[in-house]
């Protein structure tokens, strides 16, 4: 069939992005979602369309789980918002974002308290920086933070190196690191590892070219992993699902459960976490949902443009 364009408006801008676009399609396997990000392009965008490919085309490996525990995803709010969606989601686990530009280390104190709160102490607390801090606000911020008891910090400096140092930096204090945008943005996810600049891995399905190919960075990385979304629909989610169901070893809490984010869904079952937990099953999407979500005809044609440029890109890379 052909590739149909979505235009979803978030619910809480994240990321800088107030509205998602993405194309879903159906193949022999079943739905496939392509969605990156428009600050993405060129090649970069080869790994996202082999994602959607091994969707629609071959469909998923075998699943060792049944269900997928998840965390609640928490921006960059205020904290009464924060308390809310973190006491709202169900789940035990909540993912906190920090180091916002314009804010201080004041706001995200204020807001990592009120998730504490929200999620009593058995909670477990993870931050995600998007690499905003240098080394020096990093330690400072992550030793206060603690207070609070974090279970990790996430992608806390921009650079493997400057990872790799705040991890020494940090030794002795129980504090650990993960990995993101080092491993699904660089040219060799493995420096992280080798260079002992992370003790987790978060990886992405899209960005890292399908369920298959993170299970093979997944079994070399040698660190634990977390799967996380790239903001998809249920459709896309469901493809980090996948790749949850079929890792050997899952002991985190997954990043899944972002379909709250979105103001609205392409299928009538969303993925969201029932008590903190999403289920592997089988979902499509609803007619009349992608009526109405259509993007605009002048949206489309950008996104087919897109969609081709990427396919000549994947063709000439593999010759
Ligand atoms: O991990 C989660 O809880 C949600 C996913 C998430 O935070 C995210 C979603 C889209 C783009 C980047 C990120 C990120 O982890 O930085
Ligand atoms: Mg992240």
């Amino acid at each position: 069939m052909q590739p149909i364009t979505y235009r979803i408006p978030m619910r809480v801008r994240f990321r800088g992005i107030d509205t998602r676009y993405g194309m879903v399609w159906r193949g022999p396997a079943g739905w496939a979602e392509w969605s990156p990000f428009l600050d993405y392009g060129g090649a970069e965008l080869v790994p996202w369309l082999r994602a959607a490919d091994e969707a629609a085309d071959v469909g998923w490996p075998k699943p060792v789980r049944d269900r997928i525990e998840v965390n609640a995803t928490v921006p960059a709010v205020g904290p009464d918002r924060a308390r809310e969606i973190a006491a709202g989601s169900g789940c035990r686990t909540a993912k906190v974002k920090v180091a916002e530009a314009g804010q201080t280390l004041a706001d995200d104190l204020a807001r990592v308290e009120a998730v504490r709160d929200a999620l009593g102490p058995g909670g477990r607390i993870r931050v995600d920086a998007n690499g905003g801090w240098s080394v020096a606000a990093a330690s400072r911020a992550l030793r206060e933070l603690d207070r609070f008891g974090l279970e990790y910090a996430e992608q806390p400096c921009r650079t493997v190196e400057e990872l790799a140092e705040l991890r020494r930096s940090l030794r002795g204090t129980g504090i650990l690191i993960a990995a993101d945008e080092s491993i699904r943005r660089a040219e060799d996810p493995y420096r992280v590892a080798e260079l002992g600049a992370a003790d987790i891995a978060v990886l992405k399905v899209q960005p890292l070219g399908g369920v298959r190919a993170a299970l093979r960075i997944a079994e070399r990385i040698g660190l634990p992993v977390v799967v996380s979304s790239a903001l998809e629909t249920s459709i896309g989610i469901r493809a980090g699902v996948a790749l949850a169901a079929a890792l050997p070893e899952l002991p985190y809490a997954c990043g899944l459960n972002t379909v709250p984010l979105l103001g609205d869904d392409l299928v009538l079952e969303s993925l969201v976490a029932d008590r903190g937990w999403l289920p592997v099953t089988e979902l499509a999407p609803e007619l009349d949902r992608l009526d109405r979500l259509a993007a605009a005809p002048e949206e489309h044609q950008f996104w087919q443009a897109r969609l081709m440029q990427t396919r000549l890109l994947d063709r000439k890379g593999s010759r």
